[in-house]
């Protein structure tokens, strides 16, 4: 029996939570023969903790084999405490008319705390996801605010992006979602992000030939892809859930168990990479092996490309200037 290993889940009474927390503790993130152990955080409210008391009755309920402890918590010391692994999905979600920057100021001290708390209690080696939006930013305030822990180890989700942009693809080319291979989303989880299939190949051929419409990918897939969240939050009145745990889990599970070589995009501090400032937490394609991630290097930036990764790097720049005054 491998050794378990500590998830700390924030938010874990909500709409994510309980779309997530079930997927963990049956092995979906971390492998089939791995113990885990959840350490859920949720506010210090009785509504919320009282959500918390039935989201744990009903993982108890599931007497799943791999689930070898839980910690339900109001206090992040004892959520992150010597946390391999965190989700940071607890803030507050936008509703209709709203933009994710808007949440900024409204979640921005959320990260600030849980990010020292991280940095005082957590595993050296802890790897951390921010779900909670707006995740780019608040992903590179919980890193900035836990010094002591590498910076590589903070990531914002931009795998929603990366899944949803697979599946218009495979519908306009006529193709499973399966054999789309080397798609990147470049940039931030917001409308400026740029879903880019230049390098995507499907059966070995490219699949920008295999579909050959420029007027479509600008037109239609990238804002498609860019307003997603929104057009579903119209929809279901909510924003999305189901979807973005199971990308939260597919961010995890390649990170740590690896990604045999091909590229998925995940939000990660910039190296200078294809000309993004050190430290912006930007969508990069990358390949995870051995527990780390790699960018992928070499692709041509062409101008149109530029120009878009240009404009969602200046509003990222724009969102972090926007929460200096708190690191
Ligand atoms: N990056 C992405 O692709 C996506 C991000 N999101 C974001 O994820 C976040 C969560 O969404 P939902 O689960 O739908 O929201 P929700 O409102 O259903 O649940 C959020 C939960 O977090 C808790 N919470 C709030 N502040 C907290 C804190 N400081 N510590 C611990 N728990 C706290 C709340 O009590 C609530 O139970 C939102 O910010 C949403 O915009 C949602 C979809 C995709
Ligand atoms: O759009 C939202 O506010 C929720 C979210 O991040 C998404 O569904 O991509």
């Amino acid at each position: 029996m491998k050794t378990p290993v500590r998830v700390a889940v924030t938010g874990a009474a909500g709409q994510i939570g309980y779309s997530l927390l079930f997927r963990i503790a049956s092995g979906e993130m971390l492998g089939k023969d791995q113990p885990v152990i959840l350490q859920m955080l949720e506010l210090p409210m009785e509504k919320a903790q009282a959500a918390l008391r039935g989201v744990m009755m009903e993982l108890e309920d599931c007497a799943f084999p791999l689930l070898a402890g839980m910690v339900g918590t109001d206090d992040p010391m004892v959520a992150f405490k010597d946390a391999d692994i965190a989700l940071l999905v607890g803030a507050m979600p936008r509703g209709p008319g709203m933009e994710r920057k808007d949440l900024l100021l409204k979640n921005a001290e959320i990260f600030t705390v849980q990010g020292k708390a991280i940095n005082a209690v957590a595993s050296r080696d802890i790897k951390v996801l921010v779900v909670g939006n707006p995740a780019n930013t608040n992903a590179y305030i919980a890193m900035k605010s836990a010094p002591d822990i590498n910076p590589r180890n903070f990531t914002a989700m931009l795998r929603l992006d990366h899944n949803r942009a697979l599946s218009q693809l495979a519908i306009k080319a006529g193709v499973d979602v399966a054999g789309i291979e080397k798609l990147v989303v470049w940039g931030n989880h917001s409308p400026t992000m740029y879903p880019d299939y230049r390098f995507a190949t499907v059966a070995g051929g490219s699949l920008k030939d295999k579909i050959g419409d420029e007027a479509w990918n600008r037109e239609t897939f990238i804002p498609k892809v860019g307003k997603r969240g929104a057009a579903i939050i119209e929809a279901r009145g909510l924003s999305s859930a189901a979807s973005a745990a199971n990308a939260a889990i597919d961010h995890v599970r390649d990170w740590v168990l690896g990604t045999n070589g091909k590229w998925t995009t995940m939000g990660i501090p910039s190296d200078g990479s294809y000309g993004i400032p050190k430290d912006v937490m930007y969508g990069f394609p990358v390949t995870c092996k051995d527990g780390k991630y790699e960018i992928v290097q070499g692709l041509a930036i062409d101008d149109y490309s530029r120009t878009m990764m240009d404009k969602t790097l200046a509003e990222l720049e724009e969102e972090r200037a926007g929460v200096a005054h708190l690191l």
